[in-house]
């Protein structure tokens, strides 16, 4: 294409000379945005990458693309009033709310165990490998379902999938509350398991392609908090019923059921997403629930728009299996990556270490009373969901990007100042002073031990000692009583944290003059982390995929989230022994800061950009993608979304 047939053909779909800049000639392969500037200017502009549009096309879709690009001349609310959808959003917000109820229940389900388990522990006397079976067989199946959730959203419906998944949580729920043994616990909670992993990547898919562009952050964001909401409320149960010594794990797992029921009941009232009903061809349908979920008649702007790209998008994804499809199609296989990067740099970036852990944290840094450790997860899990909210507010003010970048930078400095903390911690680590006569300790490894560092990473050892101001006086490395780690199985610290000798127990942890850098390290990790990499990885996910390959690309995103998950935890105490607590965190904090580079260059923003847009921000080299965001620029698809093979993209990754 020529400079002026091009200007020509600005000037046929109503643009001026001067309107537009930036025009390249660079023929070959051309695909053309309109884009308006932040000056308020209309840009117009040719981008590599793309085969020569056919001008007919373009020419007929004009009037469209000149109501979309009214309709994107500013970020949110403009676009959703130009666009059609005017209607009140309180429907949105109910559909928004009996979704994330979902993510409530992800993360209660995850969250209550260890409550729970201090008490199944001790009543169905379970050993270290059945706890270990009955925390982890929940992650494991839930990484399952997320995976084989792509298929039952695609096929089945996301509506059906939501409602599969609560009945699933309430079976599961009902199981947990009546087991009579350790063996139909397990089965309920991998029930639990496959629940959690098919509400994970249906949530967010949901809400995102029933909101208008300028809410689907913030409502798409609701559910993460929801499952911070989840994880803190699992947290008070199990401090109410930890005093009720029998049972009290009944009403702890068994509770999950009343909320999913809910959901069920109230998703039986809801409808389907208008997107999925489109591709299924049940066009009638789909245009009834926008206009019921809009609330206005006017919804054929954004009827038409989200069927015709559709339609091409059909046509040019090409045939084969849905992720065969992705790899082989250059902008689905960039998202892919930039999705699943963003899910795995969550989970690598520590936060489910650091949110179980967190009770011991504050223990080093001085909270000395060990029944008080159930309240202290209280508290950091308060912490996590306070500051997702926060989350929430930023989303559609600042955007994904800077959200994610702010975040991700944030958490590698924190990450790193509690690594600091453990460093200066284990220094100034206190000697073993005091060697008991006592025949059972003599037999143990804990008398090898010659100061208090040592002793606290040997997962059968605890450190017994008493205080004197700030000095610490006759320390021991004592055996722990493997049935329950808050006292030694022997000795001065065997009867109760504080017993009449006055002496302290301290399990995990060393007393340490540093704890306050901790304790900082931790307070700054859950503010940075829990507004930004917390609910960006979900809600980018939910909107970076062409509808095509959404439910799969969702799916494999949320699969790598729960793998790295089961991951990270089991390999923490490993990693502490041999790298010691600092050295993990150092580890923790290098990735976060390869995350943050990863998306530096790769994410893109996505923010008031309609779902069937933001393909096209994935056009290009995948390392550049991210120079997309950052400016205050719409794009406006003119011609639908090729899937070109290598061969035809100029840029190739
Ligand atoms: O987004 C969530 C959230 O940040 C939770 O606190 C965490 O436990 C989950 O693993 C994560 O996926």
């Amino acid at each position: 294409m020529t400079a002026a047939t091009f200007k020509q053909e600005a000037s046929a779909l109503g643009f001026r000379e001067g309107d537009y800049t930036d025009y390249s000639s660079k023929t070959s392969a051309l695909r053309r945005f309109f884009a308006k500037g932040e000056n308020g200017g209309l840009e117009l502009r040719a981008m590599d990458g793309w085969r020569k549009v056919e001008d007919e096309r373009s020419l007929i879709r004009a009037p469209h693309i000149n109501a979309r690009a009214n309709a994107a001349t500013a970020a949110g609310r403009d676009s959703s009033t130009a666009a059609g959808h005017d209607g009140s959003p309180k429907f949105v917000y109910l559909m928004a709310f009996f979704s994330a109820l979902g993510g409530f229940l992800f993360g209660y389900d995850t969250g209550v165990v260890s409550g729970a388990m201090l008490l199944l522990k001790k009543e169905l006397n379970l050993s270290a490998l059945w706890q270990e079976l009955l925390v982890s067989s929940t992650v494991g199946a839930a990484a399952l379902a997320a995976l084989a959730g792509g298929f039952l959203n695609g096929a089945l419906g996301r509506r059906l999938c939501i409602l599969l998944a609560s009945f699933i949580f309430s079976v599961g729920g009902v199981i947990l509350s009546l087991a009579p043994n350790k063996e139909v616990l397990l089965c309920g909670r991998l029930i639990v398991g496959l629940g959690i992993g098919v509400a994970s990547m249906t949530v967010p898919v949901y809400i995102a392609e029933v909101s208008p562009p300028h809410l689907r952050g913030q409502l798409v964001t609701i559910n993460t908090l929801f499952i911070t909401g989840g994880q803190f409320i699992a947290s008070v149960v199990d401090g109410a019923f930890s005093y009720l010594n029998h049972g009290g794990w009944r009403y702890m797992l068994g509770l999950s059921a009343v909320p999913a029921v809910l959901q069920f009941v109230g998703f039986l009232f809801l409808p389907e997403s208008p997107r999925w009903l489109l591709q299924k061809g049940r066009s009638e349908q789909a245009r009834q629930v926008l206009t019921h979920i809009r609330a206005t008649e006017n919804v054929n702007e954004e009827y038409d728009s989200i069927k015709s790209i559709i339609e091409e998008e059909e046509k040019e994804s090409g045939g084969g299996p849905v992720l065969w499809r992705i790899l082989t199609c250059a902008p689905a296989r960039r998202a892919l990556i930039v999705g699943c990067g963003l899910q795995m740099f969550q989970q690598l970036s520590g936060i489910n270490t650091v949110m179980y852990y967190s009770a011991t944290i504050l223990q080093m840094a001085g909270v000395r009373d060990d029944k008080m450790a159930i309240w202290l997860a209280a508290a950091t899990a308060f912490t996590n969901f306070l500051f997702t909210l926060v989350g929430v507010w930023l989303v559609e003010r600042a955007g994904r990007r800077k959200l994610t970048l702010g975040s991700i930078i944030g958490t590698a400095i924190s990450l790193s100042v509690l690594a600091v903390g453990f460093l200066l911690s284990a220094q100034a680590s206190p000697p073993v002073t005091f060697h008991p006569r006592d025949p059972s300790s003599l037999n143990s490894t804990c008398t090898h031990y010659g100061f208090c560092e040592y002793c606290m990473l040997d997962p059968n050892c605890g450190f017994c000692y008493r205080e004197n101001g700030s000095t610490i006086l006759n320390s021991s490395c004592d055996p722990v009583d493997q049935a329950n780690t808050e006292e030694a199985a022997s000795g001065r610290c065997s009867n109760a944290t504080q017993g009449s000798t006055g002496a302290f127990w301290a399990y995990n942890y060393c007393p340490t003059p540093y704890s306050w850098i901790v304790l900082l390290g931790l307070i700054l990790y859950l503010a940075f982390f829990a507004p930004g990499m917390g609910p960006m990885p979900w809600t980018v996910n939910s909107e970076i995929y062409p509808l095509w390959a959404r439910s799969t690309g969702n799916a494999c995103s949320a699969g790598i989230n729960w793998i790295c998950n089961v991951l990270v935890s089991l390999t923490f105490l490993h990693m502490a022994e041999f790298l010691t607590y600092y050295g993990a965190f150092f580890l923790y904090s290098g990735l976060a800061l390869l995350g943050f580079f990863f998306m530096l260059g790769c994410l893109p923003e996505t923010k008031g950009l309609m779902l069937e847009d933001i393909e096209t921000l994935f056009s290009r080299r995948l390392c550049t993608c991210g120079a997309f965001g950052g400016q205050n620029v719409h794009y406006i698809r003119v011609n639908g979304g090729e899937c070109l093979s290598d061969e035809d993209i100029s840029d190739g990754e």
